[in-house]
């Protein structure tokens, strides 16, 4: 295996690692949960904030489970996204799956279902030769990169570095619930605002969280989603970790958590964006690039599902996350036939693939990836 070499997200995709879907059966739903996906929970039922997250956060997690069927029907797109990436000619690897029944796991103080490894972008970063675990928000998500570990492991006998940003402890006062409440309102919903977090004897005030996912990689620079005191500390290590040979760039509040579904590079000057306003959003440096933006998502094109019974944890922009193989070269899924033209009619070559359940399950074909080697450099992408 040769060492990781990864800087950006189209440069030619030569070794990949292809999330886990195995045995993913419910939601862990207590308060990181709510928490981190508040935007898209608020805007749906009401009656699932607090306080019903106190009695979550004093320990009475509620497990939320899946349908078999959509869990089944995930599990086989997925495969078939493993199966489509290695008929492309890129080498596959893949995480432990998650075994049926696992036991919980525990932290300091709560306890939560593991997920399986699926979303793989969200808890770690790739830059260049060095892996970075990121610290997660969500409780049932702490231990998810150990699905990870052995793929990490043969990288790292082959000479890549590897790093782990501090693990938060996560007990109730660990997070910074600024942009919950401040978006509460906007988004309509009826949500009841966070107001008491139970006190832990393990807490130490705010921390450091940060996804992966919330950084865009350009060669030298790192584009990085900023939405509260939780995501500003981890830019800050990044800063610190990094900050002498990267630039890291802060955007205020482009999304909840995530850039991936807000805006993705396709090829050098060309971003995929979610709207027109997302370029003034971007670092002044970034602005003059061409930023290709997709009809609107068609609500026909989701599968139906049953307000009170599935969760839904994405929003219908979700299929902006696409995969590149290279410059040329895009997987889309094959229901979003709107924005497979559009990029048809901008040259690129566009591989359908089928993927049907991206709103119950957090994400599309860039969070379900994670390139562990491209062909392309630390590159200077703005001189
Ligand atoms: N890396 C990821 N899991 N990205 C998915 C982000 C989804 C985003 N919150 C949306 O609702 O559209």
């Amino acid at each position: 295996m040769p060492r990781l070499n990864s800087h950006d997200d189209f440069t030619p995709l030569k070794e990949v690692i292809v999330g886990s879907a195995a045995n993913y059966v419910g939601h862990d739903r207590d308060v990181s949960f709510e928490l981190f996906h508040h935007e898209n929970l608020s805007g749906f039922r009401s009656d699932w904030a607090y306080p019903r997250l106190t009695r979550a956060a004093a320990g009475h997690r509620e497990s939320w489970t899946i349908k078999a069927r959509y869990a089944e029907e995930l599990h086989e797109d997925v495969e078939a996204l493993a199966a489509t990436l290695a008929g492309l000619g890129v080498v596959v690897h893949r995480p432990l799956p998650l075994p049926p029944d696992a036991a919980p796991i525990a932290g300091l103080g709560w306890e939560a279902a593991p997920t399986p490894a699926l979303n793989i972008r969200d808890n770690t970063l790739i830059l260049g030769d060095e892996i970075i675990e990121t610290p997660p928000a969500i409780r049932s998500r702490y231990l998810e990169t150990r699905l990870l570990a052995p793929v990490f492991t043969t990288y790292w006998e082959a000479g890549a570095r590897w790093t782990t940003m501090p693990r938060p402890t996560l007990t109730d006062n660990s997070f910074d619930l600024s942009y919950a409440r401040d978006t509460a309102t906007t988004l309509g919903g009826p949500t009841e605002a966070i107001e008491d977090p139970q006190p832990s004897p393990y807490d130490v005030g705010v921390e450091m969280m940060l996804d992966g996912a919330q950084v865009l990689r350009l060669g030298r620079d790192l584009v990085v989603n900023v939405a509260q005191e939780n995501h500003t500390r981890g830019a800050e290590w990044l800063q610190r970790h990094l900050g002498h040979q990267y630039r890291v760039h802060r955007v205020w509040r482009m999304a909840d958590n995530h850039i991936d579904s807000m805006v993705l590079a396709l090829k050098p000057g060309v971003f995929l964006a979610r709207h027109d306003g997302i370029r003034n959003l971007m670092p002044e440096p970034l602005r003059s690039w061409r930023f290709i933006v997709p009809p609107e998502p068609d609500a026909g094109a989701f599968p139906v599902y049953d307000d009170y019974e599935d969760l839904v944890l994405t929003s219908p922009y979700i299929d902006l996350n696409v995969l590149s193989v290279d410059e040329h070269t895009v997987l889309v899924n094959e229901e979003c036939t709107g924005l497979a033209k559009l990029l048809e009619t901008e040259g690129f070559v566009v591989v359908p693939v089928r993927h049907r359940h991206r709103r119950l399950f957090g994400g599309g074909f860039h969070c379900f990836t994670l390139d562990t080697h491209r062909t392309g450099g630390f590159e200077d992408y703005l001189s």
